[in-house]
């Protein structure tokens, strides 16, 4: 259970959380790590969560503050076989330990595995306990929809299977109360695991919209996977390409194609659970699916053995979007850092001449020291634009450049006849420039180029355009480069050269090697 990753927040063998003791790390996730534990009197075993949000900047502790207490709230409240149960919360009081002291600390039941770490276990194959698996995760759903909650976050990692063969729902970082249709959650998700209409929801000051039929959807993909021992439902040898074959599906330009190995009745359920929108996936009550799964699950359609890759590559469950909190823990704590983390001005480059990766595999990495905050309107702006060369490591390398992440940045730039250019936000907008291209990135009704939402996403459009125009005139090679000595200069610049203008050479050399890093 990722016993090999070092867990970002360092906790000693014996130490203690009330009445229990510290035994050995499990594993971390975005928000914290865990640990196993034991009872001091009886040696119950347990899993204690520490969750932290020291070490962030206050702007980000606000966000991470919200995580940590809706996480805490939820498995308190929760109270169901296939719900994690947890124990109780701690706040760890050890001034004497002081990257200790403070933290939330959830003791829970210990589970053995979580289901992701299961289904690369046992490549090619649906789970021996398949049927029981998902019968668990669809009743923890739905008592969780029944009390007006939704999940959230629902994918394998998510789901954590038991000594006896129980199955539990875990992580409620996401979870949020519905007011009505639908709740607001961070924007945050898994990418294999967001439906396709969590794409096009505006990020407002409330958050994402999400409603119960987000948790059906991804049930649905979360049984693709079970059933067809680890496929997604989706084609695509990235989580970014899997995303975008699902939104060409939502829109009608692609038809649903489950794999063979999944036995039919089981399939059905699951394209019921992937109709393409919110209106026709919450015809499905999650009370109705779950008595539908137990029915499958007791009568049978067994699904049959297959050969591993025949349809192509397995599906990979970890590109967190997001997940950015990890990245954010990770810097904090000195584990996983590219060198040119720490830096939040223009640092030289390594290698001015860094080779960018194929786009299909320009997510943006875990490890990349892009900031929390950030992350969600990266990629959410990567995946509204339909050219394949807008992507979430190419937008953060171009902030890095410009403006080094820095929210706040101004500076005056002189022009190439001498005049001298204002240039403000993450995105060093020149006002005049993005008035022409605003986007209102968070739907708060403005546009405004130091809200970073904004200027991001205004930053995506004009990219998006660029790539079209240098591919109406033929300029397809290293196409990445192009966008980015335009973004410095202009599209007609470029266009005019050729190629990259001279003088944006060593930005543009500095823009690949973070690329370089940036991408998974
Ligand atoms: N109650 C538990 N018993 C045993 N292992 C657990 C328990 N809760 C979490 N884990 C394991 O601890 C590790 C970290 O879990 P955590 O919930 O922090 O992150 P995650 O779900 O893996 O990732 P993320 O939070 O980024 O989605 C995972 O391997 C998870 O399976």
């Amino acid at each position: 259970m990722g016993l090999g990753s070092t867990p970002p927040i360092d906790v000693p063998d014996g130490y203690r959380v009330g009445p229990w003791r510290v035994t050995g790390p499990i594993g971390s996730g975005s928000w914290g790590s865990v640990y196993a534990a034991e009872h001091r009197a009886d040696g119950t075993r347990a899993a204690v969560k520490f969750l932290r949000t020291d070490l962030l900047t206050p702007g980000q502790r606000g966000g991470m503050e919200e995580l940590v207490a809706r996480e805490v709230r939820f498995s308190l409240e929760a109270d169901h076989p296939n719900l994690v149960r947890t124990h109780a919360a701690h706040t760890v009081r050890d001034p004497d330990r002081p990257k200790l002291d403070g933290l939330t600390a959830l003791v829970m039941d210990r589970a053995e595995h979580n289901l992701h770490e299961l289904l690369t276990a046992e490549p090619g194959g649906p789970l021996l306990s398949a049927e029981r698996i998902l019968e668990g995760v669809a009743a923890g759903l739905a008592h969780l929809h029944g009390r007006g909650w939704v999940h959230g976050d629902l994918k394998p990692a998510n789901v954590l299977l038991a000594y006896d063969g129980s199955v539990w729902l875990a992580d409620f970082g996401l979870t949020a109360e519905l007011d009505g249709t639908h709740a607001y959650v961070p924007p945050l998700g898994t990418l294999d695991h967001v439906p396709p209409e969590w794409w096009s929801e505006r990020t407002g000051a409330q958050g994402t919209k999400v409603r119960p039929s987000a948790d059906v959807w991804a049930f649905g993909v979360v049984a693709h996977q079970v059933l067809s021992g680890g496929l997604h439902p989706f084609p695509g040898s990235t989580a970014r390409a899997r995303a975008l074959a699902a939104q060409a599906y939502a829109r009608g330009g692609a038809p649903l194609r489950l794999d063979e190995s999944v036995p039919q009745a089981w399939r059905e359920l699951i394209a019921a659970c992937l109709r393409p929108d919110h209106g026709s996936r919450s015809r499905m009550d999650s009370g109705q699916l779950a008595l539908r799964v137990r029915e499958l699950a007791d009568t049978g359609g067994h699904p049959r053995r297959r050969a591993r890759g025949r349809r192509g590559r397995r599906s990979r469950q970890t590109a967190v979007l997001l997940a950015a909190a990890a990245t954010v823990l990770a810097a904090a704590t000195g584990s996983g850092l590219l060198p040119l983390t720490g830096d939040t001005g223009n640092s030289p480059p390594t290698d001015g001449r860094s080779q960018a990766p194929p786009v299909s595999a320009q997510n943006l990495a875990d490890r990349a020291d892009v900031p929390r905050t950030l992350r969600p309107h990266i990629t959410n702006t990567a995946m509204r634009c339909a050219d394949e060369a807008v992507t979430p490591a190419l937008i953060a390398a171009i902030l890095k450049a410009e403006s080094g992440f820095d929210v706040d940045a101004h500076r005056v730039r002189r022009g190439k006849d001498g005049i001298e250019v204002p240039e403000h936000g993450v995105a060093m907008w020149t006002p005049e420039v993005f008035r022409d291209w605003a986007k209102d990135g968070d739907g708060d009704g403005r546009t405004d180029y130091m809200n970073p939402p904004d200027a991001i996403s205004t930053m995506g459009s004009y990219l998006c355009y660029l790539a079209r125009t240098f591919r109406e005139h033929g300029m397809t090679a290293d196409i990445q480069s192009l966008m980015a000595a335009a973004y410095r200069t202009s599209g007609k610049v470029v266009r005019a050269e050729g190629g990259v203008p001279e003088r944006t050479r060593e930005h543009v050399g500095r823009v690949r090697t973070y690329l370089a890093a940036y991408a998974e």
